[in-house]
């Protein structure tokens, strides 16, 4: 009789009766939902009290935009529709990127040569600008242009979440054994290095096949937010880099905790030290 007893049982029991995980994950998904339900509230009324204003200027943020499109009735969205969509993209957005630069900067702690390179890279872009020409590099907000042409941070990017991917498990079964990490047959023999020359030729990033590089999974169940999610990271980094030398503190334990994203087991402690005028100056081609 107790053969019967699998976990898949005892989950669905527990999912029945409201108990132990099964209530806490109810719990705190009801949460969520308050929290977003609220904030479309309060986006309804600023949108239309905005109209009654006849205020022309509106956000342009995702929620937004859901909020002007119409169904396939030509109706608008319903509330549990926009819910579901913040949940979704608080749920999928957020905790990846931020994983993925935790682990990108730890890795740049103990790769410096890689984090000069970046900076160079940055530095070699920036220049173009009028107003670095004449000597304002400080004050510098990267466009999304500049962005686009950080060829070496795409490929730093891409290492680092190649080597520890936010999303660490794939809920689907596989029907072949398959082996943990960069596999040696796919990467080469430095497969287990930082390496962010490996997704370049010719100095320009290439695409890895996502059978290979899997952070953002593949085919038809890709993730909608992948360009979104490097332009992200990319801006964060770069700018980050560009003004600060990041370093790890001394002794800080770092481990990671597998959970539905890889998230450090105690965060990333890090000092800032901002850089010298010289450092930059080195790197800017103004002359
Ligand atoms: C480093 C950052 C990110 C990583 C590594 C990542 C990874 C993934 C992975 C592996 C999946 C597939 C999950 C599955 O079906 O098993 C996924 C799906 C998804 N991601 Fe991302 N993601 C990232 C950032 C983002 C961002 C910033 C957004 C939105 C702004 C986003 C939106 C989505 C959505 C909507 C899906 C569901 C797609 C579908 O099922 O059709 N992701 N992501």
């Amino acid at each position: 009789m107790l053969r019967f007893v699998t976990p898949m049982y005892i989950w669905k029991t527990m999912r029945y009766f409201n108990l132990g995980m099964e209530k806490k994950l109810k719990h705190s998904i009801n949460r969520v939902d308050e929290f977003a339900e609220d904030v479309i509230q309060t986006r309804k009324e600023e949108l239309s009290l905005q109209c009654d204003n006849n205020m022309s200027k509106q956000r342009s943020d995702l929620l937004t935009v859901f909020m002007g499109l119409k169904d396939e009735a030509g109706q608008p969205f319903s509330d549990k529709f926009l819910r579901d969509i913040c949940f979704n993209f608080i749920l999928s957005g957020r905790d990846t990127s931020s994983e993925a630069l935790s682990w990108f900067f730890w890795l740049l702690h103990h790769n410096p040569r890689v984090e000069e390179r970046i900076l160079e890279e940055i530095c070699g872009i920036v220049s173009e600008r009028e107003e670095v020409k004449k000597g304002e590099y400080q004050s510098v907000i990267f466009r999304p242009k500049e962005i686009k042409k950080m060829d070496y941070l795409h490929a730093a990017v891409s290492d680092a979440l190649s080597l520890y991917p936010s999303v660490p498990a794939d809920q689907k079964e596989a029907r072949y054994f398959m082996k943990r990490g960069r596999m040696e047959g796919i990467w080469g023999k430095d497969c287990r290095e930082f390496k962010p020359e490996r997704w370049l030729r010719d100095g320009r990033f290439m695409n890895e096949s996502a059978y290979n590089f899997t952070a953002f999974n593949g085919g038809p169940r890709l993730c909608l937010g992948k360009d979104f999610a490097y332009y992200q990271m990319k801006f964060v980094a770069a700018s980050v880099i560009y003004r600060y030398h990041v370093q790890v503190v001394e002794n800080h334990p770092v481990v990671p905790k597998l959970a539905l994203t890889m998230y450090m087991k105690h965060g990333l402690k890090v000092n800032l030290y901002r850089r010298d005028e010289s450092e930059i100056q080195k790197y800017l081609n103004t002359n």
